[in-house]
């Protein structure tokens, strides 16, 4: 039996960072990670997407050149191989960094396995038994696998195993038109190849307004990535490089035969396998641990934080995540769950920036808003660079005039959302924006702008 002050299951978005503070206050540590340092933003999530991301928009431009003036004599090429080694690298680098980290803090061990408890202070690791009161759960999710006739047998490929591809799929067939679906099907048709998007539900990332969704819809389906929504999956089958997807819709081939197949459609935590019933921490339904509003468990000192516990589904709520539990573990300062404001972007080009509720969801909530819409191909910058798809949405709450959230599709709206976000957390009117001089010429100077261009909900 090893004695510790405090354990960390998994090196995801909140583990790493608490060992670095529980470290700092002096505490012996033992940190556990089954397999890639850094977890799924760094080695198959966050990092080598947008990595990937940029490739694409490099050929994307590349193709495009004639558009803003410049010859490419002879054909735009994309190697695979090499789209694949940059990606590995930028990856790479930061899985070590987050390695070399952990090594280096003092008191800490580190421990290489898979772990599962053995009672609510003991934690079992290779053969090892360790104790502490206080422990960390951080383990985050993988790829769930939907009930589709035939996907046993089938090969397919998730967001785990498309970082292993390094030929061009001939088509690529993608099930889930959402978060993953989405940024894997532009950029495969940007390197060119053949993408099919099959979405059960009648739009895509249903979970946003009805307008947001029309208008990624066309921005894919203009770059030739063919959508089948309202599309049921009755099965698949085949094997390496010929499969057959039989779908059921209303419109569109029963039948779609694709060289290579990715399942996106949603995630599950890495509970299961934890032993959590010898510690007695329970879950939902859905295996997500169950948490109150500083990330404790219903087991005195066990925590657990990051998408396992289903409280956030993003690096920066996991990383969220780490700041609340050392705040009130180290700091004296009660921070909450509840402090924060929804908000992520969805990284297709133009991306979606998002902060805040939804029109639906201010509409649900009963909110008396007020909305303000604006074209991209009415933002300066956005024509000046050539990328003027898409377009930005504020909504203001009628009565205390403070913003109730925003989907801004377009051009560096990734960035332009937390003008927006900063003011949301200042709890602040939305006048102290308008007013605000913003820069010119950017997205960002066109907030004001369309800040006084608000109207009731109804009559916008
Ligand atoms: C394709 C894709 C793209 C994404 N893009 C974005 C994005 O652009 N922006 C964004 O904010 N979010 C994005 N996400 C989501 C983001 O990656 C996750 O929300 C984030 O990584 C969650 O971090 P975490 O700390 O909860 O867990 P993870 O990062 O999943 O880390 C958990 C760690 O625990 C380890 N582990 C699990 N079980 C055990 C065990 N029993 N013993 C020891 N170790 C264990 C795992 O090996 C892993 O290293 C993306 C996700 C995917 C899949
Ligand atoms: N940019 C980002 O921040 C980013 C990028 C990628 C992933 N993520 C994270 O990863 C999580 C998972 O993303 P995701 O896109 O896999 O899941 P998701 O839960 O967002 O969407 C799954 C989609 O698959 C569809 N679907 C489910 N079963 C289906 C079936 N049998 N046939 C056809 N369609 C089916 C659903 O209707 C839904 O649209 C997200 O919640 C997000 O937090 C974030």
């Amino acid at each position: 039996m090893h004695d510790y002050d405090a354990i960390i299951i998994g090196t995801g978005q909140a583990g790493p960072a608490l060992a670095a503070r529980l470290s700092e206050a002096g505490m012996r540590l033992a940190v556990i990670e089954r397999k890639f340092f850094g977890g799924t933003c760094v080695n198959t999530g966050c990092i080598p997407t947008k990595a990937l991301v940029a490739s694409a928009y490099a050929a994307h431009m590349a193709h495009r050149a004639a558009d803003f003036g410049v010859a490419i004599q002879g054909e735009v090429a994309v190697d695979m191989e090499r789209v694949k080694a940059r990606k590995d690298a930028i990856s790479g680098k930061s899985r070590s960094g987050v390695e070399s980290w952990v090594r280096g803090l003092a008191n800490c061990t580190v421990l290489q396995g898979h772990a599962r408890f053995t009672g609510p202070d003991t934690v079992v690791v290779g053969g090892e038994t360790l104790r502490a009161k206080r422990i960390f759960i951080n383990v985050g999710g993988r790829a769930a696998a939907p009930p589709i006739p035939g996907l046993d047998s089938t090969p397919y490929l998730t967001n785990s195993s498309m970082m292993d591809v390094s030929e061009l799929p001939e088509h690529l067939v993608v099930i889930g038109g959402s978060y993953i679906g989405l940024e894997f099907a532009q950029m495969y048709r940007r390197f060119g190849s053949r993408v099919t998007v099959v979405e059960m539900a009648p739009r895509l990332i249903a979970r946003e307004d009805e307008d947001i969704s029309a208008a990624v819809a066309e921005i894919l389906e203009k770059e030739g990535v063919a959508l089948r929504l309202g599309a049921e999956c009755t099965s698949v089958s085949g094997r390496e490089g010929s499969i057959t997807v039989k779908v059921d819709c209303t419109r569109g081939a029963p039948e779609i035969a694709a060289s290579h197949l990715l399942v996106a459609t949603g995630r599950r935590p890495n509970t299961d396998d934890l032993g959590l019933d010898a510690a007695g921490v329970e879950t939902d339904e859905r295996g997500y641990i169950t948490v109150d509003d500083q990330l404790r468990t219903n087991v005195e000192g066990i925590w657990a934080l990051g998408d396992c516990n289903g409280r956030g589904a993003f690096t920066h709520t996991a990383y969220n995540d780490f700041e609340i539990v050392a705040a009130n573990l180290l700091d004296d300062d009660p921070r909450r769950v509840d402090d924060r404001i929804p908000a992520y972007c969805l990284y297709t080009d133009p991306p979606l920036g998002r902060a805040g509720m939804s029109e639906a969801e201010a509409r649900k909530a009963g909110k008396r808003y007020l909305v303000a819409q604006r074209p991209m191909a009415r933002v300066g910058r956005a024509v000046e660079k050539g990328e003027a798809l898409g377009f930005m949405k504020i909504l203001v709450d009628a009565g205390d005039r403070r913003i109730l959230g925003a989907a801004l599709l377009g051009v560096g709206c990734d960035e332009v959302v937390h003008t927006i976000l900063d003011v949301m957390y200042a709890k602040a009117p939305y006048d102290v924006m308008q007013r605000a001089m913003h820069i010119h010429p950017t997205v960002s100077e066109l907030l004001p702008t369309m800040l006084g261009d608000l109207k009731p909900a109804d009559a916008a």
